[in-house]
């Protein structure tokens, strides 16, 4: 999968050089590269933001150095790509969009930054890729810098071959639609707290049902939204 990241902040994805995505990078798994987005400028201040027409607080991304981005971007692709912008106005990332990201062949992340993007990108960008407005939750962040690095990570750790075991994949949140089980580890007792009983016994039949049941109680009483889904799908 290739990944490109626009963004004003190209240091910010420093991080990406590390740790599982690192290795994925260097054994070629996975093609990042970030983007500044004042290399599309042609100003002497490398201007990226003005005034929004209308009035109102804040500044605006000009559509000017997008285009010109996007179009270089997608010119040297070699296949139709999916251009995601994270917005709080987008449809909320979840487990079943990370999967279907980390399917994909080319991915262009677009960071909006200041009050966000002028509109008319979205729709030019349509011209180039699929487009996806994507939020990470209900909440606002200053940009969508954030928002990328989660969702690299997301789909980026789906991929196969980038995280070593993949059996880990299959029993975590979210992954079957449920809230991943308690996990203990050596000493059996620490600080009098002991490790549940089940899972010292051997008794792998027993082990699971337990395991099963932790999953339902956790989300029945954390995460109640995800039961009815599940109930809706029975
Ligand atoms: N789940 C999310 C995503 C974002 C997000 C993504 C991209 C941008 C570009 C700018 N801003 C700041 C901003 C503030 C106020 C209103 C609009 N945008 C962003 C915020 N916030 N929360």
């Amino acid at each position: 999968m290739r990944i490109d990241i626009v963004t004003i902040f190209p240091d910010f994805f420093d991080v990406l050089e590390v740790s599982l995505l690192g290795k994925a990078r260097s054994s070629g798994l996975l093609d990042v590269r970030v983007h500044d987005l004042r290399d599309w400028t042609h100003d002497r201040h490398r201007t990226v933001d003005d005034t929004p027409y209308g009035g109102g607080a804040g500044m605006v991304m000009k559509p000017e150095p997008w285009g010109e981005a996007l179009d270089e971007i997608a010119r040297d692709a070699a296949s139709r790509p999916t251009i995601v912008f994270p917005s709080p106005a987008g449809a909320v990332f979840t487990q079943a969009t990370a999967r279907e990201f980390s399917g994909l062949e080319h991915i262009v992340f677009g960071c909006g930054r200041y009050e966000g993007i002028d509109e008319r990108v979205f729709d030019y960008a349509g011209t180039l890729g699929d487009v996806r407005l994507v939020s990470l939750g209900d909440y606002v962040l200053n940009g969508g810098e954030v928002a990328v690095m989660a969702m690299v990570e997301a789909a980026g750790r789906l991929i196969p071959g980038v995280v070593g075991n993949p059996d880990s994949l299959v029993e975590e949140s979210h992954e079957d639609g449920l809230l991943e089980y308690p996990s203990f580890t050596k000493p059996s007792v620490w600080r009098e707290r002991e490790v549940p009983p089940v899972l010292l016994s051997g008794n792998h039949g027993a082990v699971a049902a337990w395991r099963r049941e932790q999953q339902i109680e956790r989300t029945r009483a954390r995460r109640p939204d995800l039961l009815s889904d599940q109930e809706g799908r029975a």
